[in-house]
């Protein structure tokens, strides 16, 4: 049992009633999952408002309350902890509670618009070549060596988090990569890490629904680097405009990558090809398995990173020259000729990036059939911008439906139809079924043609009305490929 006044351990505090010496047997934000005797904090979420369920809380067994605005009714049994922001303290007290695991390894997180994930995986891929025992907290799954535990964010909440990392010290690891999404800088879920190192990809147009605009998104990344102490590293991306502004009032170390600008970290593309990239890093010439400039970002930054944290470079090239990078992310298969492509692009830029990595690599002749959709309970002004992109890099459009959520699935592809330019009608289908999507695209594809299905990568399933059902992009372009006899 934990005492919690020590669970509260720099948290700032507004005022307090009741014991504060009190054991308490778990840590929770969610009133349907406290146990007797625990800490239930109360959080202002962005549909409720976590004070309502305080009550509840404690009909369940909370003996404790973490909260930003007292009730007006208070229990003799139970402590109650004033705070001005819970879900600060709620970071904190979960690092405690877990007694600070982030502070036992080195913890590398991972932020921008586009290539967390794979940036994150490759550092987690290096290490693990490189002999360390490596954890990984990423959108496609969290990983203790080479134990999966399933993601549901790419940031878990911050109990999770701390239990995670708990988890990974347990097992001997001693790095931990990790993404940190917008929203988990602004929810908190990352208050009460000690991070040794924090990345910036790159920010471009996304989340507008939730940070309402892109001055408010910028702000919500730098944050993880306003929040660096001193002893940490800040390694930006050089040819990103914004990559300066996450270092302003920074205290940790400001180092730079890049591929255009002055940089610490500066490599230089010399060949690009559907195999692969090579690159020029330090007058060394190395080839990569992953395609597209954009990956020359990421390894650039993973190059960086691993340096930083005291690897060799030459050791460091050698190993990352080995690993295959994230699940979904450009994932190719060729069958008779026809070459698919599955990649997780579900932003204009990461979509754009992708396209013109594809037209870099075509040798003349073929077309380029992009099936693309936008998902519901998301940003909707990436959706016209999306369908247009596509419709500007691709021969042939196929709109769909991507995880439509709560929203009505023809609704999305309208708003994505409005972005289509007139000229580009012609080359526009919209077909709503995902799998009758692709399944055109196989049908239209001729030998040498190369299809692209984005915005879903490693997902494996399609959420509809709050229901995820089985799907996955590169399951059913195989099978349509065979099915088709196009083997
Ligand atoms: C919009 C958003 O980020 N929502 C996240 C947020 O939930 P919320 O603020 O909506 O919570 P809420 O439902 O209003 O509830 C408020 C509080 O009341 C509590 N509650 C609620 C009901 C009840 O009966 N009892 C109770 O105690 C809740 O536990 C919560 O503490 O906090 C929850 C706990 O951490 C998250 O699970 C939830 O993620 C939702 C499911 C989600 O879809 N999030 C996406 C947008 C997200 O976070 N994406 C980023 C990646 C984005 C990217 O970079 O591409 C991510 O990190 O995954
Ligand atoms: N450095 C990069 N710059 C721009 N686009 C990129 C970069 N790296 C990857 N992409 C593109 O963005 C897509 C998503 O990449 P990745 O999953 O690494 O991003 P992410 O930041 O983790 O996304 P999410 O916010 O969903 O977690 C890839 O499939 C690819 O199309
Ligand atoms: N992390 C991103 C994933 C988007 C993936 C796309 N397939 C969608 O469902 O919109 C988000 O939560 O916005
Ligand atoms: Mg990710």
């Amino acid at each position: 049992m934990k005492v919690l006044k020590d669970i509260l351990y720099k948290v700032s505090l507004t005022s307090t009633v009741g014991d504060m010496d009190r054991e308490v047997s778990g840590l929770s934000f969610d009133s349907r999952k406290v146990i007797p005797q625990s800490v239930f904090v109360a959080v202002k979420g962005t549909l409720v408002d976590g004070h309502s369920f305080i009550e509840i809380a404690i009909g369940n067994g909370a003996t404790s309350i973490v909260c930003e605005t007292l009730p007006e009714k208070l229990h003799d049994h139970v402590t109650y902890v004033q705070v001005s922001q819970s879900n600060v303290a709620l970071g904190i007290m979960a690092a405690n509670y877990f007694e600070n695991p982030s502070e036992k390894l080195k913890l590398v997180a991972v932020t921008g618009t586009n290539g967390k994930t794979s940036t994150a995986t490759l550092l987690f891929q290096l290490f693990v070549e490189m002999g360390y025992q490596v954890g990984l907290l990423s959108t496609v799954e969290n990983k203790i060596n080479e134990e999966v535990i399933p993601s549901t964010h790419t940031t878990p909440d911050a109990v999770s988090i701390q239990s995670l990392l708990r988890n990974m010290v347990d097992k001997g690891c001693t790095h931990c990569f990790m993404e940190a999404s917008s929203h988990a800088i602004v929810q908190g879920r990352t208050a009460g890490l000690s991070i040794d190192g924090a990345i910036f990809t790159n920010i471009s147009h996304d989340h507008l629904d939730y940070h309402g605009t892109f001055d408010e998104y910028i702000k919500a990344k730098k944050k993880l680097f306003d929040d660096l102490p001193k002893s940490a590293f800040a390694l930006v991306n050089a040819d990103d405009k914004r990559g300066m502004v996450m270092l302003q009032n920074c205290k940790a170390t400001h180092q730079t990558f890049g591929l255009k600008y002055p940089a610490d970290f500066k490599g230089k593309v010399l060949s690009n090809t559907i195999e692969g990239l090579e690159l020029d890093i330090n007058n060394k010439q190395v080839w990569f398995r992953m395609i597209g400039e954009f990956n020359a970002y990421n390894l650039l930054a993973v190059f960086g990173t691993a340096v930083l944290l005291g690897e060799e470079e030459e050791e460091v090239l050698m190993q990352l020259s080995k690993v295959p990078g994230a699940q979904g992310r450009f994932d190719k298969v060729t069958v008779s000729g026809i070459t698919a492509i599955v990649d997780y692009a579900h932003t204009p830029d990461a979509l754009e990036n992708v396209l013109k990595t594809i037209s870099g690599v075509r040798t003349g002749g073929e077309q380029v059939i992009t099936v693309v959709g936008c998902g519901g309970n998301r940003d909707k002004t990436k959706r016209p911008i999306m369908a247009k992109i596509a419709a500007q890099f691709s021969e042939k459009v196929i709109l769909t439906s991507d995880n439509p959520r709560d929203e009505n699935p023809d609704e999305i592809l309208k708003e994505m139809e409005a972005g289509i330019n007139p000229v580009d009608f012609k080359k526009t289908l919209t077909i709503s079924d995902r799998r009758e999507a692709i399944k055109t695209a196989v049908v239209m594809a001729k030998k040498g043609d190369i299809i692209l299905v984005a915005g879903k990568g490693h997902e494996t399933y399609q959420e509809i009305k709050g229901v995820k059902y089985p799907f996955d992009d590169r399951k059913v372009v195989n099978e349509m490929l065979q099915l088709l006899n196009k083997e």
